[in-house]
């Protein structure tokens, strides 16, 4: 179920199960911004190293069950969420839960790029030494394979040392996601990672996930639904804090089951 780190330190291909096992179990979820209720009653299973993403017209609950499977709405009061989300048999709304740890299994990528203001190396190492004590030459070996797997390494091995807010925007996205994969979590999460970038940054995000997924499960908020077609195994859609339905991505958008997919699809609305 984790990732498989070598004798060097660095994250190797494990086979996907298959059947694909469920990472995150959804059930019966509500959310409530102060007295708005924002989801309501979701329940819905997240396979194992598969690209699940969410779509849906503004609004209705995207970002919301994206943001509570780690837990940011911890940090506004009068937030709250009821039900459960079940993450290797343990509820991760418990509120003994350890944040961080839970943080570094679940990782997340913003919308906009947001690069820790310090250098292209640091970005990465910050996060794996909260977690992990390597060596030099260890932490040197992370952070060249999480730059490699992100397609970075060869446009930015002669630039470790400098600025990562000199990078492009595409470029740091990909280092985004590297800082996310760098500290091996089970769940990366994406909202919107493209919604800022140019199509050539946003095609390289897109093969990047269908590469990451070999090792972990992906769940993505897009509003661009070639990109869902391309990139996601399955498909949830939602509507006014309701999941309608979820399905194959192939399912959903060709022979969707429900009329408000449908026409949600066909741009009718939203
Ligand atoms: N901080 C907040 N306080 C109060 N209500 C909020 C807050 N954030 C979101 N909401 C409301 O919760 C509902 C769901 O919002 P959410 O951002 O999850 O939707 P979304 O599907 O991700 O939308 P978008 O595609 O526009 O990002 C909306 O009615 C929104 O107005």
């Amino acid at each position: 179920m984790s990732v498989i780190a070598n004798t060097s330190g660095t994250i190797a291909a494990a086979p996907a199960p298959f059947p694909a096992a469920v990472a995150l179990e959804v059930r019966n979820l509500d959310f409530y911004y102060g007295t708005h209720k924002a989801l309501n009653d979701i329940s819905l299973d997240y396979l194992s190293r598969r690209v699940t993403a969410m779509i849906g017209p503004s609004g209705c609950g995207k970002s919301t069950l994206l943001r509570i499977f780690n837990r940011m709405y911890d940090l506004y009061p009068g937030q709250r969420a009821e039900g459960s989300v079940l993450f290797d048999g343990v509820d991760i709304l418990d509120r003994a839960l350890d944040l961080n740890m839970l943080r570094s299994r679940i990782g997340m990528v913003f919308q906009k790029p947001t690069p820790f203001p310090m250098s292209v190396y640091d970005n990465i190492a910050f996060g794996v030494r909260l977690h992990e004590r390597l060596s030099r030459a260890e932490m040197d070996a992370r952070v060249e394979d999480v730059l490699t797997r992100v397609a970075l390494w060869k446009e930015v091995r002669d630039r470790l040392r400098a600025p990562a807010t000199g990078l492009s925007g595409g470029q740091q996205q990909r280092l985004c996601i590297a800082r996310t994969i760098a500290t091996k979590p089970e769940v990366v999460l994406l909202d919107e990672p493209t919604s800022a970038l140019d199509p050539i940054s946003t095609a390289r995000i897109e093969e990047l996930l269908d590469e990451l997924k070999r090792d972990f499960t992906i769940v993505i908020v897009t509003h661009n639904m070639q990109q869902a077609a391309r990139c996601a195994d399955r498909v949830a859609f939602f509507y006014l804090g309701n999941l309608i339905e979820v399905d194959t991505a192939d399912q959903i958008f060709t022979n969707p089951r429900e009329k408000q997919t449908q026409d949600y699809i066909t741009g009718r609305f939203g």
